[in-house]
């Protein structure tokens, strides 16, 4: 952690850390192996009970809390950790091993029959499924893909189809086993320009190796279903790139994969690819079709989604999702191996952390690059609303070998509020300090399903949850680990009405989430409630920590946008961003989670304190790709970006000056485009961000025209678009015919949108088009990558 300094200092990997470190190689080791990962011995000794299942252990022995309360052993706690009848823990085996019997225990009593009821367990898992093995994988990088992923495993399941869901990182690459016939649905989103998120990069880079040979995925049936967004140029490029890879390989699509543009909503197109996406997988997974299916598996999976649905249940309620199938359980570690874990976790990266890199050799969420903050300062005056604080921050790159380019964007791992996290342990009864490990789930989460299911749905999985880096404690998990204020998802509200005691409050939660609650929904989400609102506004919810877990999104890495060039600040990286902060009645003040863990660390700097030599932060670059300069820079540039969209902007022009002065120094002065910039505040005393920047480019002929909007100026609203249009025919010369690139950087909401508009109204006055020919036009400016846009809502 970027607070907790020493650690940040590359000293020896000792004490905590190294056996963190073991532990973690243990587990690295085994997974390569290909086999799965190190579980704890099993113990007789069930965490004390407490009403929601979230127990914490209070013995020496690694525990197991199975998932939801209903599948807590079933034992009464014994005074003594009974042998071990299975693999080690990692976590204890990097303390004192537990001794392995050489036979079966002589287990008596409570213990004999959990040792029975464990024998049975396996020897019913041991029995295959029958069709073929479902696997849905999901690359997704704000968990919409993901959230799609799980309903459809969900759904599949009540229908009797089997099978697992899981990230593709989590499943790897290598888990594809045409031998075993695998049926394939992915579920697919991009990030950055065209990049495959964060929790599928290495399976996608594994999947596009040239060396892979032709057939190597013959045998697997798949489809996919992409979502993307038009307003990028690499529109849909990782869920195109992942179906051409599957064909190429071999694999063969057995239903037709689908696409959702964010643009026209996803809901519809979503809706209709499922409808013929469960006959299709039916006969591609080789299970009769439903209707002649009298057989025990569909008896099994009726049971199992009446298990799940629950909803049946629930007066007439159209439409609520199936229970998701919580794939984990955590095993608590023992009392040694758990203060290992915590004294590493207290001491922060340790030197393999501060050394680490992705597989391709270079820093990434995964690795992160530790670096040192340099500098802070407020882009916003005092007079600035307090919601409206712009930071502008620099860290330092030297030593790390990162090199990067304008329009590249910073990633940053952000971490949770530690107050956030305090609160939401003590309404979930948690012990912060417990330590676990995770391991996939043992049974169906509802037990309709039975071990079969549970084989099914965990055959292969390289690692769950890698997130979560455990053995970790709770708290870190919390912290770090997973999203708790992201919007929450159907399949979290549906979590949650399951667990509520209260009939009232399941019946609001899984009307939340229902076809029929689609509007409250919808209302719902427009309040921004984080998981701890729910919990305060549905009391009797108690939902047990491994279901949580898996349903909650993974904490992603925030971007933003480079505010610098490296030949006029080499060897340092600037960003700068609103401290995101937005107030409803319902659930008072919400803070932005990276925005606001950043503000909490630079605040002191930005005020005037030195950096703490110890202040770092984990980061990462990623490629802006069309979101460059041009190659030749006698290309026209038109740049539009209010608020923090000028951000990159400035990169742009401090590379543009450099550049000139180089060639200047060289004796070669080179032919330049037009440079405009069009920058949009309130007000000029209060948000002007960059201003002595901006107007020194203007002065010393950089830019060649910089136009500012202050939109409270006057009694009226200007925003950048009113002063385009003012300029409508100067506009079309530079785009339509020298040839300008354009570039928006902003709110998605309501600027771009705007800005789309005003240049298809340029376009249509100015060259005669009509509306069609201006849409398509700027269309294939897209296409081209010369009207490139890089923005959020
Ligand atoms: C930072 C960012 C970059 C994106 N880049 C692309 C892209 O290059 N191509 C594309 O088609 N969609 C892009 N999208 C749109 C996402 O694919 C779309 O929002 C999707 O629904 C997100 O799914 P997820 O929540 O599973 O990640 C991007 C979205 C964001 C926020």
């Amino acid at each position: 952690m970027p607070a907790e300094g020493d650690s940040a200092s590359g000293a020896p990997v000792v004490g905590g850390a190294a056996i963190l470190a073991r532990l973690r190689a243990q587990r690295a080791a085994a997974a390569a192996a290909g086999a799965p990962a190190p579980a704890p011995a099993p113990a007789t000794s069930a965490p004390p009970p407490a009403a929601n299942g979230n127990a914490t252990p209070a013995a020496a022995a690694p525990v197991t809390e199975a998932a939801p309360p209903a599948q807590a052993p079933a034992s009464p706690p014994a005074a003594k950790p009974a042998p071990a009848t299975a693999a080690p823990a990692a976590a204890a085996a990097a303390a004192a091993p537990p001794p392995k019997p050489a036979g079966p225990p002589a287990a008596t009593g409570g213990a004999a029959i959990l040792a029975r009821l464990r024998a049975q367990r396996t020897t019913k898992a041991a029995a295959p499924p029958p069709g073929k093995q479902l696997v849905v994988l999901y690359a997704s990088q704000t968990g919409t893909a993901q959230e799609i992923a799980k309903n459809i495993q969900a759904e599949a399941e009540s229908r009797g189809i089997r099978g697992q869901v899981a990230s593709m990182n989590e499943f790897g690459f290598e888990h594809l086993n045409p031998e075993e016939a695998p049926v394939l649905v992915y579920v697919a989103s991009s990030t950055g320009d065209g990049d495959a998120p964060d929790n599928s990069a290495k399976f996608y880079a594994t999947l596009r190796r040239k060396s892979h040979p032709e057939d190597m995925l013959a045998g697997v049936a798949f489809t996919g279903f992409g979502l993307g967004d038009s307003n990028y140029t690499r529109y849909m490029y990782v869920p195109r790139s992942i179906k051409q890879r599957l064909l190429d390989l071999g694999a063969q699509q057995f239903y037709n994969p689908g696409e959702a543009d964010e643009v026209d909503g996803i809901e519809q197109g979503l809706d209709k690819w499922l409808e013929g996406l469960w006959p299709a997988l039916r006969a591609a997974v080789q299970l009769p079709s439903q209707d002649g299916a009298a057989d025990g598996d569909v008896g099994d999976a009726a049971a199992a989604s009446a298990g799940q649905a629950g909803a049946a249940a629930d007066g007439d309620l159209k439409g609520v999702p199936p229970l998701p199938r919580c794939r984990v359980r955590v095993e608590w570690a023992a009392a040694d191996a758990a203060a290992a874990v915590r004294a590493a976790e207290a001491a922060g990266p340790s030197a393999g952390e501060l050394s680490a890199r992705d597989p391709a050799g270079e820093y990434s969420a995964e690795a992160p690059f530790w670096a040192p903050v340099g500098a802070a300062r407020y882009l916003t005056t005092e007079l600035s609303d307090e919601d409206r604080q712009v930071l502008h921050m620099e860290v330092d790159l030297s030593g790390s070998g990162m090199q990067y380019a304008p329009g590249d964007s910073l990633g940053v791992l952000p971490q949770n509020d530690p107050a956030l996290v305090d609160t939401l342990l003590a309404r979930l009864e948690l012990d912060g300090e417990a330590v676990f490990d995770v391991a996939p789930a043992e049974e169906a989460a509802d037990g309709g399903g039975g071990a079969a299911a549970a084989a099914a749905a965990a055959p292969h999985q390289e690692r769950l949850l890698p997130h979560l880096r455990a053995p970790c404690s709770v708290r870190a998990a919390l912290t770090r680990g997973v999203d708790l204020t992201g919007p929450p998802r159907k399949s979290l509200l549906r979590l949650l009405g399951e667990h509520c005691a209260a009939p009232e409050e399941r019946a609001a939660l899984l009307r939340l989430c229902s076809r029929d609650g689609r509007d409250e929904y919808a209302a719902e989400l427009a309040l921004r409630p984080s998981l701890l609102d729910l919990l305060r506004r549905f009391p009797s919810c108690r939902p047990p920590l491994p279901a949580l877990l898996d349903a909650l999104p993974p904490l992603a890495a925030r971007l933003y946008s480079l505010s610098c060039s490296p030949l006029e600040c080499p060897g340092k990286a600037q960003v700068a961003f609103t401290v995101v902060r937005l107030t409803t009645p319902q659930y008072g003040t919400h803070h932005g989670v990276a925005t606001s863990w950043l503000h909490r660390q630079l605040d002191a700097v930005a005020r005037g304190a030195a950096p703490a030599a110890a202040l770092r932060l984990p980061v990462f670059l990623r490629r802006g790709g069309a979101f460059g300069l041009p190659p030749d820079p006698a290309t026209p540039l038109l740049m539009i970006g209010p608020g923090t969209g000028v951000t990159p902007f400035r990169g742009f022009l401090q590379h543009r000056r450099g550049a000139a002065a180089a060639a200047a120094g060289g004796g070669a002065g080179e032919p330049r485009g037009a440079a405009w910039l069009y920058f949009g505040c309130r007000r000029e005393d209060q948000d002007y961000l960059y201003r002595e920047d901006l107007e020194a480019f203007a002065s010393d002929g950089t830019l060649d025209r910089l136009e500012v909007a202050f939109s409270r100026a006057q009694a009226h609203k200007v925003y950048v678009q009113h002063l385009m249009q003012q300029h409508a025919t100067e506009l079309h010369a530079l785009i339509a015919k020298q040839g300008a690139h354009v570039y928006v950087c902003g709110d998605g909401t309501g600027m771009a949108k705007d800005v789309h508009a005003c240049l298809a109204g340029i376009l249509q006055s100015q060259g005669g088009l009509s509306e069609a020919e201006a849409a398509a036009q700027l269309q294939e400016m897209t296409r081209q990558g010369r009207y490139v846009r890089d923005i959020w809502s």
